[in-house]
């Protein structure tokens, strides 16, 4: 599609219907910026597109840098369009909302914690080849994450998937400005990270004895040993280090987990210098009615700011949870690109909340995230392409719907 044709068609997209939505956008500076953007970054055009309209775009690309295909379903969607409809899913449209005194106590910034590549990825039996994770790491990197949790360390007879942590490493060294921390078990795990370049990583204990057993080989009292150990010599690189604590409401063995357990490993981690402790809910079993019980108990511990949540969404609770995890003044939380994820030692979890869903949710509440939706929605349709599955973000889907009937008009 030539530009004159793309500015038609962006006319009529403004003539017929859509009006309400699209009346007071200024279509020249977002086609200026989107051709910027995409003439600044080849990347922009993800090399997964099919035979000729691949083709076809890729001879185009120079001129025609607003051109973009969904390969799924072939068909040429103007990026413009995509621009336009993430506009109008954005915090412009709700900048008020957090002014509203139900949600006055949230934050105005949420960092988000993208663990796709890890945590999303180390469950998938079929190995995903080390130049798919670091092409996703890309592109979840230029969409705007500050942090992309890019592997781990850990033993490739226990997590098959990620034996290729120090090919991982050394291919995504210097991109972007996104953090890669990675995940190290023990102090085998953190010197090999280190070598391989990692700048951050992050140990994992739980709060039910049977799961730590069950992911770990150990006790949570071996565990937190092995990561004291960890953040000693973390701190001597100078090396900041996240702590997770698993089951946080629910453990698959033991079932309901009490906070108190939880507020233990929380004052643990936060006493042996970890930087951020991440409360999972690994099971994806809770709701408000027990993560506010569990929020409660670590916040009597461990200041808010150290906090950050980490929803699996098996019941669908993982949106509320978030939210409010946010009204109790958290405002770290982690995601896995659409909805990918579980943990191979919880059977039945399923994945993680989907990053998309959670900026969506974000946007819409005026919380800044520093995030482009569209480009997490070309990230997640790679990795789905790639696995061969449909997103599990109904973000994703919706928005992706919406272009396929724009780029109809
Ligand atoms: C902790 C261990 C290593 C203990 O495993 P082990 O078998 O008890 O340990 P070991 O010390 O007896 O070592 C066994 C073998 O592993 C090797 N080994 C030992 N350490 C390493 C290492 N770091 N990297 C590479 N290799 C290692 C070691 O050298 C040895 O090799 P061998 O002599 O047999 O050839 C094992 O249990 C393990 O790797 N577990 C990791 C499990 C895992 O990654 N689970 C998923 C992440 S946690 C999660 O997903 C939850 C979270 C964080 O997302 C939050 C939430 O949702 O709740």
């Amino acid at each position: 599609m030539l530009l004159p044709e793309f500015v038609n068609k962006l006319s009529k997209l403004r003539s017929v219907g859509t009006r309400k939505y699209f009346s007071s956008f200024p279509i020249a500076n977002e086609m200026e910026r989107t051709i910027t953007i995409n003439g600044g970054d080849d990347r922009s055009f993800p090399k997964h597109l099919n035979g000729k309209e691949a083709s076809l775009l890729n001879k185009e690309s120079k001129t025609t840098p607003y051109g973009y295909l969904f390969n799924r379903e072939p068909r040429l969607v103007g990026f413009g369009v995509a621009r336009m409809l993430n506009r109008h899913y954005s915090s412009q449209h709700h900048t008020k909302n957090a002014e509203h005194k139900l949600l006055g106590s949230i934050p105005n910034y949420v960092k988000i914690v993208e663990v796709g590549p890890r945590d999303g990825l180390q469950n998938e039996k079929e190995i995903v080849p080390t130049a798919v994770k670091v092409e996703l790491i890309k592109m979840l990197a230029s969409s705007g994450l500050p942090v992309v949790e890019a592997t781990s360390f850990v033993s490739p007879k226990w997590v098959p998937q990620l034996a290729d942590a120090k090919d991982v490493m050394s291919a995504i060294q210097g991109i972007g400005h996104s953090r890669f921390p990675v995940l190290t078990p023990n102090l085998k795990g953190f010197e090999a990270a280190v070598e391989a370049g990692a700048k951050e990583v992050a140990v994992f204990a739980a709060a039910s004895e049977s799961f730590s057993r069950s992911n770990l080989n150990c006790s949570i009292e071996d565990s937190l040993a092995r990561y004291r150990d960890v953040a000693l010599a973390a701190k001597d690189h100078a090396i900041p280090v996240r702590g997770y604590i698993s089951c946080v409401v629910g453990c698959p063995v033991e079932g309901a987990v009490p906070p108190s357990k939880v507020a233990y490993v929380a004052e643990e981690l936060f006493n042996m210098g970890c930087a951020e402790i991440s409360l999972g809910d690994t099971i994806g079993v809770g709701t408000p009615g027990t993560v506010i019980p569990m929020l409660e108990a670590v916040l009597d511990v461990v200041p808010v700011e150290k906090l950050a949540v980490h929803f699996h969404d098996t019941y669908g609770q993982a949106l509320s949870n978030i939210l409010l995890s946010l009204q109790m003044g958290i405002s770290v939380v982690d995601s896995s690109i659409s909805g990918l994820g579980g943990c191979p030692y919880a059977k039945g979890a399923s994945g993680n909340v989907a990053t998309e869903d959670v900026v969506y949710m974000l946007n819409g509440l005026g919380v800044k995230t520093n995030v482009d939706l569209m480009k997490l929605v070309l990230a997640g349709d790679y990795i789905c392409q790639h696995l061969g599955r449909s997103s599990g973000s109904k973000a994703a889907i919706a928005l992706s719907r919406r272009l396929a009937n724009a780029s109809k008009l």
